[in-house]
């Protein structure tokens, strides 16, 4: 469904980008794992449309998406999540996950029930965001993201500031609605233990070079992404 072709960008004299060939098929769960800096943001920024790449081309459904501006990006489904979530600070948890018209049409609300309660938002429903933490404006970010019934998911490090169990949690929750639903996910996490159990594959990014990319079993026997990835983090 998504397919990135020689994707180049640079900044500069950095090469945020060189080359990267990648593909998320419909209903499949890739994540993209690298350390800092290695272009993981820069990539999905290319495939939103913030970002026009130097070189190379995004497909969706086969059709090149280079001169679709961002705005229309998403109304062929493509919805993303930021690193820093962003927010109505001043309304309310449930205002917040309304905010997008597409919730509004998409959602029924046994599907906003659901996915609030499986975040673990209920109780926060009239809260003001920013009476809140960073670890709950992700959760409000995700909910509001799935239930725009989105055909890909792109999620910029969805468990930045999260301990490793409240990660796995949020995870597991992204992981089973993208299952019932079916739609496509390219996930950003530092941390590929994290998201080896969900993912079908994994796409290892390093200095803006997709050095490996496969099934989860096999990225650590991969000489490059150990010495490269697990050299740098634990
Ligand atoms: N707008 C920009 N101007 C200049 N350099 C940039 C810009 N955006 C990214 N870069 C550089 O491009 C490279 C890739 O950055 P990017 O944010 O995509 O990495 P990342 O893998 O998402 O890192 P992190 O895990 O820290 O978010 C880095 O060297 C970064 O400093």
């Amino acid at each position: 469904m998504l397919e990135l072709n020689e994707i180049k960008k640079s900044f500069g004299g950095v090469t945020a980008l060189a080359s990267v060939q990648l593909s998320v098929d419909d209903g499949e769960f890739v994540s993209l794992v690298g350390p800092n800096g290695a272009g993981k943001t820069t990539l999905i920024n290319i495939i939103t449309g913030a970002l026009r790449p130097d070189g190379g081309q995004v497909l969706l459904d086969g059709r090149p998406l280079n001169r679709v501006p961002a705005y229309k990006r998403s109304r062929h489904g493509v919805v993303r999540t930021f690193q820093s979530p962003r927010m109505f600070r001043r309304l309310t948890v449930r205002e917040n996950i309304l905010a997008s018209p597409r919730v509004h049409t998409g959602a029924n609300n046994e599907d906003f029930d659901e996915i609030v309660e499986a975040l673990q938002l209920t109780g926060r429903l009239d809260a003001r965001t920013d009476e809140l933490n960073v670890v709950d404006r992700h959760r409000i970010e995700i909910a509001r993201a799935i239930l725009m019934r989105p055909s890909l998911l792109l999620l910029d490090e969805p468990t930045a500031g999260m301990a490793e169990s409240e990660a796995r949690q949020v995870i597991d929750v992204i992981s089973a609605r993208q299952s019932a639903a079916g739609f496509g996910i390219l996930l950003i996490e530092h941390n590929f233990r994290l998201v080896k159990e969900v993912s079908d594959r994994l796409a290892v990014l390093d200095f803006g070079r997709l050095i490996h990319t496969g099934p989860p079993a096999e990225v650590e026997k991969n000489e490059r992404v150990l010495e490269a990835y697990l050299g740098k983090r634990s």
